[in-house]
């Protein structure tokens, strides 16, 4: 599947996903967990931010890629987990069609799944997010932006004159 699909954008600045992942920490806090499963590259900042909120030492990963940027590929597993889950906090920082999801669901049947961000394709299959977006949304990570310069309006609207 493609770029074509995504007709909005949503851009997340470092500090909204902070608070985002501070807010579904809110619904975490009541529980204990043996320990946080990220799902590398996107789980693994919220993971470390869920971590510190609940003060959670042991971490592991499933390392798994499925997207060249907006390009959907095969999935490509590099790394699992010997244990089916129970008593663990399973993160990724979004579910999308719910490829991913659904492998590492398969792998980890027990775990206690959550997404800071979710799509309806790949929602029912999140324990809890904190945000939904629209199927046919890109959601654009603070680690995939940088700072740029921006021309003023009035250049942008009319030209430099020479
Ligand atoms: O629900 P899906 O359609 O499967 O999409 C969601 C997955 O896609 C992204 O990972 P990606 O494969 O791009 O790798 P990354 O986390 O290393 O960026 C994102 O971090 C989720 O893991
Ligand atoms: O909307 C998205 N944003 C960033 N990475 C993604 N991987 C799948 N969907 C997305
Ligand atoms: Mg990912």
């Amino acid at each position: 599947m493609s770029a074509n699909r995504y007709q909005q954008h949503f851009t997340v600045s470092w500090d909204q996903l902070h608070r985002d992942v501070r807010a579904l920490c809110h619904q975490l806090v009541e529980r204990d967990f043996k320990g946080i499963i990220a799902i590398t590259r996107g789980g693994l900042i919220p993971a470390a931010l869920i971590a510190r909120e609940l003060n959670v030492r042991l971490i592991d990963t499933v390392c798994i890629k499925s997207y060249d940027h907006m390009d959907q590929g095969g999935l490509d597993v590099m790394k699992g987990v010997e244990h089916d889950g129970d008593g663990w906090l399973l993160v990724d920082d979004l579910v999308d069609t719910g490829k991913t999801a659904r492998a590492v669901r398969e792998m980890l049947p027990k775990a206690h799944f959550v997404t800071v961000y979710a799509k309806p394709e790949g929602r029912p299959l999140v324990d809890q997010c904190l945000t939904e977006v629209a199927q046919d949304c890109w959601i654009q990570f603070p680690w995939d932006m940088g700072i740029a310069y921006v021309e003023p309006l009035v250049d942008q609207v009319r030209g430099q004159t020479p």
